[in-house]
């Protein structure tokens, strides 16, 4: 199993204030999957996306890549499983305002011994005749493309996707999920990516479904559809 997620648990507060948002999940994804996790909001999902890309902490259990748990590992270990193994989409872009895109895309090539070449990234994006444009001359959905070359330029294993669609519209969303498809088909990264929208789980390889900190439903889609075929 390329991540293993065993007997997580996580909670916040004290006593009576106490709330568990976690209370032992158990899961695997493949290397090269596509993973969805679905669930209601509070339900569970952003806590254990930043335990598996080591922002947080569980209170027990483990993850561990490749056989090694990242429990395991010191500050300075865990710094450099981040920065090798793992790339983070999220909601908001954060580009840097005063970079064009290639710059901005770069950005993630320093935290790798081996990034992708970027002008071909460029190209896979759909943004190579946007190279030279500042963020605030792009389209939302470019940003996101942006952002996206950002997180992959470095080549990780792991892509972490949080609502990578939140705040695009239906056309942009479809473009968008179709790019971390094909991101996924050429360069190979397994995607663990929550979301929202019930619909987006028709293009995974592996569906999770989590309810009140439990998971409620994890199986293979045996019926993958395109991103581009996708209807909400
Ligand atoms: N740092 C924190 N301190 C206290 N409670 C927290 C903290 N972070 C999250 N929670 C609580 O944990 C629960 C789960 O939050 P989480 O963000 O993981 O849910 P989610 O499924 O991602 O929700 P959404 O879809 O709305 O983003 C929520 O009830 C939230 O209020």
């Amino acid at each position: 199993m390329f991540i293993e997620i065993s007997n997580l648990k996580k909670g916040y507060g004290y006593d009576g204030n106490r709330v568990e948002v976690l209370k032992g999940i158990s899961a695997g994804v493949e290397k090269g999957e596509i993973c969805v996790l679905l669930g209601p909001s509070g339900s569970g999902k952003s806590t254990l996306l930043n335990i598996i890309g080591g922002i947080d902490q569980a209170d027990s259990g483990y993850i561990a890549i490749k056989g090694e748990k990242t429990i395991d590992m010191n500050e300075k270990k865990l710094t450099r499983y981040r920065r090798k193994h793992l790339g983070y989409i999220f909601q908001m872009y954060n580009l840097i305002p005063n970079l064009n895109v290639k710059e901005n895309i770069e950005v993630g090539a320093y935290l790798s011994d081996s990034p992708l070449e970027i002008n071909d990234l460029l190209k896979t994006l759909g943004l190579y005749e946007h190279r030279h444009k500042l963020p605030n001359q792009l389209s939302g959905g470019q940003q996101q493309r942006t952002a996206i070359g950002r997180a992959i330029i470095k080549n990780p294993d792991i892509l972490i996707c949080d609502e990578p669609t939140g705040a695009l519209d239906y056309k942009t969303s479809k473009e968008i999920l179709k790019l971390i498809e094909d991101v996924n088909t050429k360069y190979g990264n397994t995607v663990i990516m929550v979301t929202h929208n019930d619909a987006i789980k028709n293009m995974a390889d592996r569906v999770i479904k989590i309810r009140d900190g439990e998971i409620r439903k994890n199986y293979i889609n045996e019926e993958k559809v395109c991103a581009q075929d996708l209807e909400w």
